[in-house]
């Protein structure tokens, strides 16, 4: 399985200097944890990591560090996660049926959601791996008015791995660009192309970094694992 790793944003959330895929966590940096668990997950072949050139010498340093056997390629990135994905599409190998998608800021996300993630793309055009809300989720105006409760039991929290058949998601991008959709994830494109997406179980661990508080979270989990 191909799979491409957006890691080209700027990390304003977390109010870093830098990407913040750069930032330690539990003495190494976060999107190692990321590769690493990409490199252990048997059906992962192939990983593009889509990053912006100027963050290039220290991702090919890391990489170095980790001696990961898997093929590795770095794609530039664009000036959103949506780009960023469009680019890396346009840099897999022509062989490539399918693909995984995971954010570099999801650290945490196990071999086995990858592996589970792998299998379940030979039977769909289009899942993601997701959780259960587990709060009750309000719909709220601009003045801070409850506008509705949604039924939880049909609200689930969107993560990564998703994964994709490569034709039909080349097809999804270049629609989003001609119509000038913005989205947050790669799923969204083939709902408002009508085209089905899976859910996969996700993982409650398989938290996105984003702020400094998720750091915290991130160094907690890992100390369990190690
Ligand atoms: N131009 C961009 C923006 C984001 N990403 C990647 O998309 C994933 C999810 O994005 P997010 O967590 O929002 O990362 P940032 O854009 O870095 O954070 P922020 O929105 O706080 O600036 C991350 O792995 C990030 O590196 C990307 O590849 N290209
Ligand atoms: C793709 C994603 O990780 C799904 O949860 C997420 O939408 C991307 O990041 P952002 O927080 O929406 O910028």
């Amino acid at each position: 399985m191909h799979l491409l790793i957006p890691a080209a944003g700027s990390g304003k959330r977390m109010g870093a200097d830098r990407n913040k895929l750069l930032l330690q966590v539990r003495s190494k940096p976060l999107i190692a944890w990321t590769l690493l668990a990409a490199e252990a997950a048997s059906s992962i072949s192939w990983i593009g990591i889509v990053s912006q050139p100027q963050d290039w010498d220290e991702f090919k340093s890391i990489i170095a560090d980790l001696k990961l056997k898997k093929t590795i390629e770095l794609i530039s990135g664009g000036s959103t996660r949506q780009e960023s994905v469009y680019h890396g599409l346009q840099a897999l190998p022509s062989n490539a049926a399918q693909v995984l998608i995971h954010d570099g800021a999801r650290c945490l996300a196990t071999p086995d959601l990858f592996n589970a993630c792998s299998e379940a793309i030979l039977y769909c055009s289009g899942l993601i791996a997701a959780v259960p809300v587990k709060d009750t989720i309000k719909v709220v105006d601009d003045n801070g008015i409850i506008k509705s409760t949604p039924e939880r039991k049909q609200l689930w929290a969107a993560q990564t791995p998703q994964g994709f058949d490569v034709k039909l998601l080349k097809k999804c991008h270049v629609e989003g660009i001609r119509q000038g959709w913005e989205v947050t994830d790669d799923a969204a494109l083939f709902e408002k192309c009508g085209i089905e997406v899976r859910i996969v179980l996700g993982e409650e661990t398989n938290l996105k970094i984003t702020t400094p508080q998720d750091l915290a979270i991130a160094e907690f989990i890992l100390s369990y694992r190690e």
